[in-house]
């Protein structure tokens, strides 16, 4: 996955390039992260990147010629790297809201040029004109696009093949695809005398996965049952889930 970052502070994305799956991902090349900073584009002597909006009010906006000569440059390298003409996204709050599915097609359209803003945003001349997608990552005020490009381009690189080491937790997150998780265990056995559920201690896989299963499909229809009548339950889950609910009726 190529992604070229457009962005006022590049150093940000040591977050995902140096720690974690993400940063391995980085080291065996499956991830490759490129940096243009619109600052590097200023010509007067302030290096402004900021210019005042017309029509006035507070705030200020990305200034569009630093900002258009990182954007055609990253979507030159883009290019020039892969072959392949880039799939340039804008991070704003006036985008698509991400979720797994857009995050999937996201992965598929390398190469990606992610555009970061800050300030109150950027002109709508260059969205029109240099941006391809515009997309958010929730109804929440953050500070600047980065860390919502840091989200997509995380949940891009786990679904390259072989970024996630062990591959049964991909093939969990497919099981689960659209569920929420169960609930999970690990040592000591008891803690201020809660112990673990028996059955993740009895050996039994068929009945752990019936479990875990069932607790996911109860959970989900607990905390977010918008995302259950999504899944088309098959014939087994449907009959895990009406065990939860009788259980948690009583
Ligand atoms: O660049 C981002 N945010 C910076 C930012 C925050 C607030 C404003 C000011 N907007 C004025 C207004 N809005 C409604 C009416 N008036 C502009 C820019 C961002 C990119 S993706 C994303 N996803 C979730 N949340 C986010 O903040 C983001």
């Amino acid at each position: 996955l190529w992604v070229g970052v457009v962005s006022l502070f590049p150093d940000m994305f040591a977050a995902l390039t140096e720690h974690g799956v993400t940063g391995r991902a980085v080291e065996k090349g499956q991830l490759t992260l490129e940096y243009w900073n619109p600052r590097d584009y200023a010509t007067d002597r302030h290096r402004s990147v900021d210019d005042r909006p017309y029509g006035g009010g507070p705030g200020m906006l990305m200034k569009v010629d630093t900002l258009r000569g990182a954007i055609a440059d990253a979507r030159q390298r883009a290019a020039d790297a892969t072959g392949l003409a880039p799939k340039v996204i804008y991070l704003s709050p006036q985008g698509k809201k991400l979720d797994q599915q857009g995050v999937q097609t996201l992965a598929e359209q390398s190469p990606l040029v992610v555009v970061a803003g800050r300030y109150e945003g950027i002109d709508e001349r260059v969205v029109e004109s240099d941006i391809d997608e515009e997309w958010s990552i929730g109804d929440y005020v953050l500070s600047g696009g980065e860390l919502p490009a840091m989200v997509l381009i995380d949940a891009a690189a786990r679904l390259i093949p072989g970024v996630l080491g062990h591959q049964d937790s991909a093939i969990e997150d497919s099981f689960n695809a659209g569920l929420l998780d169960c609930p999970h265990y690990t040592r000591p056995e008891v803690i201020d005398d809660v112990s673990v559920p028996e059955v993740l201690l009895s050996g039994n896989h068929a009945a752990i996965r019936r479990w875990r299963l069932k607790q996911s499909l109860g959970r989900t229809w607990l905390r977010r049952p918008e995302l259950v009548d999504e899944q088309a339950l098959d014939k087994e889950q449907r009959r895990l889930l009406n065990e939860f609910i009788e259980e948690y009726a009583l």
